[in-house]
């Protein structure tokens, strides 16, 4: 069936009807006859709105689908799409994201901080042409996955050169994962020469391909063993011992440092071998993975950057750890002594007064109890206090993480001083190690977390990254502990990915 569009004009704003969506800003296109295309696909609108156009349209379709597990689809997505493939799941599972393939991207390689402000306006570029066919469902149809280095101004080292300062991809087909269903989205551009028949058929063939490995639930195992190299432990406590007294001498407040452990094993990691034993181990957590080529980021974190939804912004402070026991009573008191501690409440409160002021700043309203309570995870409990603020509207959810990234959890107090000192003592790229990760919707909607618990796979190498809040009164050796603890998810995930 061929569709004509016999009207275009250009408006402000956006229109929707009979589940097709055209945005438009000022100039852009907005479909006015859309009465006439009712009766066709969304392929066939976008098709005859790109010839109308003669310009490039972006078509997004949802379609619901049986339930299919995340990491299969995420492995069925190996052949085709290997080295293009995202994932994104929060605690609980309440929403998970697979993308695969790649539809489109925005990769920005600036050391500047207008890094955040660019993907932004890319992303509404792209959406000044999109039609979309299909439900709204938060979490489908068309959104943008990816993530950010920590600090774009570290020189780049070679763990990190697939992983750029900034670097988002629209999935060619994103898997949707909710508690009330399953949706497939897939996402083209359509050129104006291009047949939408051609491009129906080239669909269904792809996704039925997709679906059905899926079912087939194939996960090859990782290794069992590896050689570990741990970098610099020796230089890494000298510079906490130093960092310290820097900041008992009043030079700052607080600073993270990190460390990191080289693996090197016989076979190659498999990441949905990892991603599934995460999963298993580590609840309590958002699970990420983001391939780059023949490198996959991967990691299972605790912690919120920011979450936004309507006019609700949500994020969290979470510093301070301390290990977990086995016996219940000691498990208690070490619970305690986590509360009490004066030097773990500095830790976290330097996060939470920073956090406060960027929310009371950018936001109408804000609520953050007075107190922390705990956040326990497998291998130990941290220090946590929710915050919550409702916009202004010009608070954009990528502005957000801007403007908190690095947050006190990552970077220090003041940040300024703290992110100059990381770079200057750490002696290593975090690439995007402890940078935010996440996802934004067409609403601007979504969410970002702090890529911590985490390593970079690259066939028989894994490195892995942990930190440590040092404070005035940080002990070297404890500090060096808690790192220890910190690396135990990726290992423990690791590990399991590899036995029978
Ligand atoms: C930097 C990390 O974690 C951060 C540091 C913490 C601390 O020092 O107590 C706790 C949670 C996170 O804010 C890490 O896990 O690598
Ligand atoms: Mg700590």
């Amino acid at each position: 069936m061929t569709c004509f569009v016999s009207s275009l004009t250009p408006r402000q704003g956006r229109f929707s009807a009979y589940g097709t969506t055209v945005l438009g800003e000022s100039g852009g296109i907005v479909v006015s006859t859309i009465n006439q295309l009712e009766h066709c696909s969304g392929v066939e609108r976008a098709a005859a709105l790109a010839r109308q156009q003669r310009q490039a349209v972006l078509i997004s379709r949802t379609l619901r689908i049986d339930a299919v597990d995340p990491l299969d689809f995420f492995a069925a997505g190996t052949d085709s799409y290997g080295g293009e493939r995202g994932v994104l799941a929060d605690p609980g599972e309440m929403l998970t994201l697979v993308g695969v393939g790649v539809c489109d991207r925005i990769d920005v390689q600036t050391s500047s901080r207008s890094r955040f402000t660019t993907v932004e306006k890319e992303w509404n570029r792209r959406l000044e042409r999109l039609v979309t066919e299909g439900p709204f469902i938060k979490g489908a149809g068309p959104l943008l996955m990816g993530g950010f280095a920590f600090d774009p101004e570290q020189p780049g080292s070679n763990t990190w050169k697939t992983h750029l300062s900034a670097s988002f991809v629209l999935p060619k087909y994103l898997l949707t994962v909710r508690k009330d269903g399953c949706w497939l989205t897939a996402n083209r551009w359509i050129a104006p020469d291009e047949n939408e028949t051609e491009i129906a058929r080239i669909w269904e063939q792809e996704q039925a391909e997709l679906l059905q490995r899926a079912s087939q639930s194939l996960r090859d195992k990782g290794p069992a063993t590896w050689e570990v190299e741990e970098v610099a432990p020796q230089r890494w406590k000298e510079t906490v011992r130093q960092s310290a007294a820097d900041i008992r001498a009043g030079i700052l407040r607080k600073v993270v440092l990190a460390r990191e452990l080289r693996l090197k094993a016989a076979h190659p990691f498999v990441p949905e071998a990892v991603l599934s034993q995460l999963r298993r181990e580590q609840t309590n957590n958002y699970l990420f993975a983001m391939e780059r080529g023949n490198s996959c980021f991967v990691g299972a974190t605790p912690e919120r950057l920011v979450k936004r939804d309507g006019d609700q912004l949500l994020s969290a402070c979470m510093a301070s750890t301390i290990r977990r026991s086995e016996d219940p009573d000691e498990d208690r008191q070490l619970k305690e002594q986590l509360m009490q501690d004066a030097k773990n409440r500095e830790e976290h409160a330097a996060v939470v007064s920073m956090i406060r002021a960027v929310f009371q700043r950018e936001c109408e309203s804000v609520e953050i109890p007075d107190a922390p309570t705990l956040y326990t995870v497998r291998n130990m409990h941290h220090l946590f206090t929710p915050v919550t603020g409702y916009t202004r509207s010009d608070t954009t959810l990528l502005s957000m993480v801007g403007h908190l990234h690095p947050t006190p959890a990552m970077g220090g107090f003041p940040q300024a001083d703290a992110t100059a000192m990381i770079r200057e003592r750490e002696g290593m790229d975090r690439g995007w190690f402890a940078g935010p990760v996440g996802w934004i919707d067409r609403n601007g909607d979504g969410e970002f977390v702090v890529a911590i618990r985490s390593g970079v796979l690259r066939d028989k190498c894994a490195f892995l990254f942990a930190g440590c809040g040092i404070v005035g009164d940080s002990d070297p050796e404890s500090e060096y502990e808690e790192t220890k603890i910190k690396f135990q998810p990726m290992l423990s995930a690791l590990k399991g990915a590899g036995e029978e």
